[in-house]
This record gives C-alpha cells, sequence and structure tokens, in this order.
C-alpha cells in the first residue's frame, strides 16, 4: 500500500472483552443509536450503537468507494479483538439503483451507508462478547480501555435474572403497535397491467425475467417497538438473516429477516445461494410435503429459478478457479416455501467480499434478465422508490471478508409509520393474480409485527 495513503488514515483503536451472557432485548434498549443488528444461520448474532465512523457513496461506484474507505478505516487499525467474532466490522448497506434514494421513507439512507459502532455487542459460540471502538487523530487506547470497562458494566449479564444490573422487564416484548389505515402503491388493476406489460415483453424476447415489486405504506397506532420486532423476527425465522439498520438523524429503521444470503466470504471461499420460485404452507406436514412437490416438478418455477443459478454462475465465473452447485432444495419459512440451491466457489486470489457484491447484485432473484432490459421495465413500471429494499445489506471485516444478505421480506419503520415491501419473478406464463397473492404472503413476517388483531 502507498505509504501515503496509511499516513492520511484515521487511527482505529479497537478492544474488546469477554461478558456474561446478556438477553438481546436489553442490550438493544442499552446501546446508543444508532443501532444495528445482523444475524445470520450459523454466525453470531450482533448489535451495534453510535458511529464511530460513517462511511458513504453514491453512484455506480459506491461499492468501490466503500471497499477504498474501508481498507483506508482498517489499515490504521490497533486491535485487539482477543476472538474471532470480537473484530470490529462495518454494517451497513447499499440501494438498490443507483439513482438517488432521497423520496420518502428513503430521506435518510444514502445510496450506501456503512458504520463503525462505537459499541459492538456479539453473541457467538464461544459466549458474549463487548467490542469498544474508536477512530480519529485523537483515539487512544487508554480511553478506549475505560470506555470498554464501562461498556463491561453496562451489558455483562444484561437483563438476565439474578445477574443482571437492571430489573428484567417483565413484559420484553411488548404488543404490536397497530395498524389504522393502509396504502398501496399499486393497485389490483396497475399490477394486471404492469404484469400483463412485462409478460408481453419476455414473450417479445427482448427480456426472459423481472421482479416486480410494491410497496405497502402503513399508519401504526404507536411507534414499532424495535427491538421486539427484530427478536421476534429472528425467532421465528432461524434459517434467515435478520437484520436493522438505524440511520442518522431521521431515526428511521430498515428492518427485515430475509431467506436470501447474496454472498459470503472467508478467504478465497464463497457462499452463496439462488432463491427463486415459491409456494404457499400448508395446514398439515402432509400438505405441506405436497405443496413443496408441486412446487419442486412445476416448470415455470424451475424456470424462474434455473434462471437464477445459471446467472450466479456467470457472475462467479470470473473471480472463481472452481463453483459448485448442491442440490436444488425446498426452504422452508413459516409462510412460504422457496426453491434454493446452494453454491460455493473457490477464488482464484483473495477477493474483497464488496467485488463479490458488485458483480452479483442484483442477481435474478430480484432483478431480472437480461439485466439492463429488466432494471428498465422495474423502473418504468414500480411506482415507488426501492431504496435498500431488495440490495446487499450486511458486514465487512478488515480482511475485506463478510457476508452480504439480499434486504427483501423487509420494511422501513418511521415513527407510527412502516412502509413494506416484496416482489415476485415474472415469466412467461406468470399470472398476475397468482403473483399478486404471492406478494400478500411475502409481506406476512413484518405484518404479523404490526397488527395487534383488530
Ligand atoms: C423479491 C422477493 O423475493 C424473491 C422472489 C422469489 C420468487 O419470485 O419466487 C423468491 C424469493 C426471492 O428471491 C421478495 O420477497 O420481495
Amino acid at each position: 500500500m502507498d505509504p501515503s495513503a496509511l499516513a492520511d488514515a484515521p487511527r482505529l483503536v479497537s478492544r474488546a472483552r469477554r461478558v456474561a451472557d446478556p438477553e438481546f432485548h436489553a442490550v438493544f434498549e442499552a446501546i446508543e443509536t444508532p443501532r444495528v443488528v445482523w444475524g445470520a444461520p450459523g454466525e453470531s448474532t450482533v448489535v451495534g450503537g453510535g458511529a464511530a465512523a460513517t462511511l458513504t457513496a453514491s453512484g455506480p461506484d459506491r461499492f468501490a468507494s466503500i471497499r477504498e474507505s474501508a481498507q483506508t478505516l482498517f489499515a490504521s487499525g490497533d486491535v485487539h479483538a482477543g476472538t474471532e467474532a470480537a473484530r470490529p466490522r462495518l454494517f451497513g448497506g447499499f440501494a438498490f439503483h443507483e439513482a438517488a434514494t432521497d423520496g420518502s421513507p428513503w430521506k435518510s439512507f444514502p445510496e450506501a451507508r456503512f458504520v463503525f459502532p462505537r459499541v459492538q455487542v456479539t453473541a457467538a459460540d464461544n459466549g458474549t462478547w463487548v467490542t469498544v471502538n474508536a477512530v480519529g487523530p485523537d483515539a487512544d487506547a487508554a480511553d478506549v480501555e475505560r470506555r470498554l470497562d464501562e461498556a463491561v458494566g453496562t451489558f455483562g449479564g444484561l437483563g438476565v435474572a439474578g445477574r443482571g444490573h437492571v430489573e428484567r422487564d417483565p413484559d420484553p416484548r411488548p404488543d404490536r403497535p397497530g395498524i389504522v389505515s393502509r396504502r398501496r402503491t399499486t393497485t389490483r388493476e396497475e399490477w394486471r397491467a404492469g404484469v400483463e406489460a412485462a409478460v408481453d415483453r419476455i414473450r417479445a424476447g427482448d427480456l426472459e425475467k423481472v421482479v416486480l415489486a410494491q410497496a405497502l405504506a402503513a399508519d401504526l397506532r404507536a411507534d414499532a417497538p424495535r427491538a421486539a420486532t427484530v427478536d421476534r423476527l429472528r425467532n421465528r425465522y432461524p434459517n434467515c438473516y435478520p437484520f436493522l439498520v438505524e440511520t442518522d438523524p431521521a431515526g428511521a429503521a430498515f428492518v427485515g429477516a430475509t431467506p436470501e444470503r447474496l454472498v459470503s466470504t472467508r478467504g478465497r471461499t464463497v457462499e452463496t445461494d439462488a432463491l427463486a420460485g415459491t409456494t404457499g404452507r400448508g395446514e398439515t406436514p402432509a400438505e405441506d410435503e405436497w405443496l413443496a412437490s408441486e412446487l419442486a416438478a412445476d416448470r415455470k418455477n424451475a424456470h424462474e429459478h434455473d434462471l437464477v443459478v445459471d446467472a450466479i454462475r456467470d457472475q462467479l465465473a470470473p473471480f472463481a478457479a472452481s463453483i459448485t452447485a448442491g442440490e436444488r432444495r425446498i426452504k422452508r419459512l413459516a409462510e412460504v416455501q422457496h426453491l434454493h440451491t446452494p453454491i460455493t466457489a473457490e477464488l482464484e486470489t483473495n477477493t474483497h467480499v464488496l467485488e463479490l457484491v458488485e458483480a452479483l447484485h442484483p442477481t435474478p432473484a430480484v432483478g431480472g434478465l437480461p439485466p439492463a432490459a429488466a432494471l428498465e421495465t422495474i423502473r418504468e413500471t414500480e411506482p415507488f422508490d426501492r431504496g435498500w429494499y431488495a440490495a446487499p445489506v450486511g458486514w465487512i471485516d478488515a480482511a475485506g471478508n463478510g457476508t452480504f444478505a439480499v434486504g427483501i421480506r423487509s420494511a422501513v419503520l418511521e415513527p407510527r409509520a412502516a412502509t413494506l415491501f416484496a416482489g415476485v419473478g415474472i415469466v412467461a406464463d406468470s399470472d398476475a393474480d397468482e403473483e399478486w397473492d404471492e406478494i400478500q404472503l411475502k409481506y406476512r413476517p413484518i405484518l404479523n409485527e404490526l397488527e395487534d388483531g383488530d
């Protein structure tokens, strides 16, 4: 690296210590804002608070720009984590489109934004770790050690009966806020017209697949309780990726539990998933099985799915020494079942996770094919801004490893309001009304957190 870049780099100090396991909900309430939450099957759950540094970028170079800023930030590290789980990480995400995201509810979400938290609480297999970070010319190890002592006092055993420093709330999971009114971005007639126009384009041959989405704005009786919402999502969807990203200063939060991983890297090993093709859940185990086998045998869904597998292979090919697609299987969630193909690759050389994010986003699971025609169709058809919906959300570490999920099954929470997003893959023989029903199912994970039974 250029030595002058190192001299210009901000100083980063990070220290970590193990604490008695605290309770998720209590950590979330005690940590400073803006907060981030990240979870993934097989990964530790992280709650981050505050911003020791914030990286933002826009336009088509937003992936490269964040990658460079991240490398500069981590280049100056005085880091003592003690264990891999506690290493400091950047958390954030990108906008789906490269055009500005200044429309409601995305006003406070730049086209790329990553936060390096001041405090990171990581619940890992080897215990819970508190990491304290500082960045800047004045970042000082003694100061960070003092803050770490304080943070260990605050978070160690927090909210766990008998060990806690605060009394556990008798009901740490407050009720759902309740929905006062709902507005769809798209009427059923508009939806039919949009899907039929897309199908015409596909039959005319200039498009193979496009994912069309809708948004649902809800006015709430009260603020959605963020800790309870993300805690319930992570428990109800254990094979998914729960996330929450708060922004400054507007206080909005992008929240969800997505079943879809975009990519994770560890050294030269890459894991990703093709997830596309959907059916509902049955009332009984037998009906569940029947629906799953019908999905597995369905030609339309297989086509929708195979396009994604092939595109991921093509997009990884320039980087990979080998690519292996596993057997196609069913990913079963609380409300839907998907066709799922796990894909692994070995890279030719060490590659920053954001290079792969840039190469893969958007896969035809949320964009379409060919990509340019699909993105044009999305822009022409959807009367709202996707913002961070269906875009990469995840983390990066100093080594350039990371995991990114695709921000679906998601919503933006604002004071007494929420905006939900859901989309479906359209191919030549898609039926607009069936796709409409699938969108309603995909709103369910978040709607369940908002509706209070009225
Ligand atoms: C776009 C969404 O989901 C995507 C579309 C799917 C489909 O059309 O079958 C399945 C999983 C996701 O790749 C969403 O949930 O909003």
